[in-house]
């Protein structure tokens, strides 16, 4: 929201990167931040993993809207029969909204999470919440909070299943652009055919940066066209120099600070 004294109108200052987060979000420099580079050969493989499979079962009429959120498009999701549980999860978690993170036109980086320092042109994130809390908003800071299922985005063929959605990002250009979805849609088209993952406990990508988040991070990219990155930035946000093209909006890697990652 912009103040406004009158005549006066002063522009909601613009949001400040990753690298001042800290001074408003101590949590930034935590133990447990989100993403991280995912070192392949450290990885530890975890037959429980693949003893009781991730189980996804999503709905194909849970999507309501795609929104302009100012930072990334979200697809705001009702939780009618989307769930996850299995896998690293001990309990069953609801999808409440799904978004991306991108890189620049053209560009190789833009994911949030790397492997072995290898960066993707965006990345998708499915954000669930713990079902063992009443709503999203008391699971959203709570060590098991929330689990997210990252999907890398490569670019090569069109992703039909991702084009009813990267079609509307034209017409929600400005934040809190909204846009509701007619269609049936089942967001488990935008998973890879091969369901093998790495696991680790982090947190939140963008402010609050609460350390809520199980990341369920895919291994396979799922390959969208190039035209289907560009339409990410038909999205527009604030910058320095005013209104532009939404890009680089992920975070880099963070710390491990220890911590483990599990492999299917
Ligand atoms: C008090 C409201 C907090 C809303 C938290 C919104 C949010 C959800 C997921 C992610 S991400 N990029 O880690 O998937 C970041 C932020
Ligand atoms: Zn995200």
């Amino acid at each position: 929201e912009s103040l406004s004294f009158g005549f006066l109108q002063v522009a909601s200052p613009v949001p400040q990167g990753p690298n001042k987060w800290h001074e408003q979000f101590p949590i930034a420099k935590g133990q447990r931040q989100s993403p991280i580079d995912i070192v392949t050969s450290n990885a530890k493989v975890d037959k429980a993993l693949s003893d009781n499979p991730l189980k996804v079962s999503y709905s194909n009429n849970c999507c309501q809207s795609v929104t302009n959120t100012g930072a990334s498009f979200q697809v705001v999701v009702d939780g009618a029969g989307t769930e996850i549980s299995g896998g690293p999860l001990d309990s069953t978690y609801k999808l409440v909204q799904f978004h991306a993170h991108w890189g620049p036109l053209g560009g190789d980086e833009g994911s949030e999470h790397t492997v072995d320092g290898v960066t993707y042109p965006a990345e998708l994130h499915l954000v669930h919440w713990n079902q063992k809390y009443k709503d999203v908003g008391e699971a959203v800071d709570k060590p098991d909070g929330l689990a997210v299922i990252g999907v890398f985005f490569s670019r090569g063929k069109e992703h039909a299943g991702f084009k009813p959605i990267s079609d509307l990002f034209a017409k929600v250009p400005r934040k809190a652009d909204k846009v509701d979805i007619s269609f049936n849609y089942d967001p488990a088209c935008l998973l890879p055919a091969r369901r093998d993952y790495w696991t680790y406990l982090g947190s939140l990508t963008t402010p609050p940066l609460f350390e809520s988040v199980t990341w369920i991070v895919m291994k396979d990219p799922v390959e969208v066209s190039a035209e289907q990155l560009a339409a990410l930035r038909n999205l527009l946000w604030e910058t320095p120099s005013g209104e532009g093209q939404m890009c680089n909006n992920y975070r880099p890697p963070q710390p491990l600070q220890g911590r483990l990652v599990r492999s299917t």
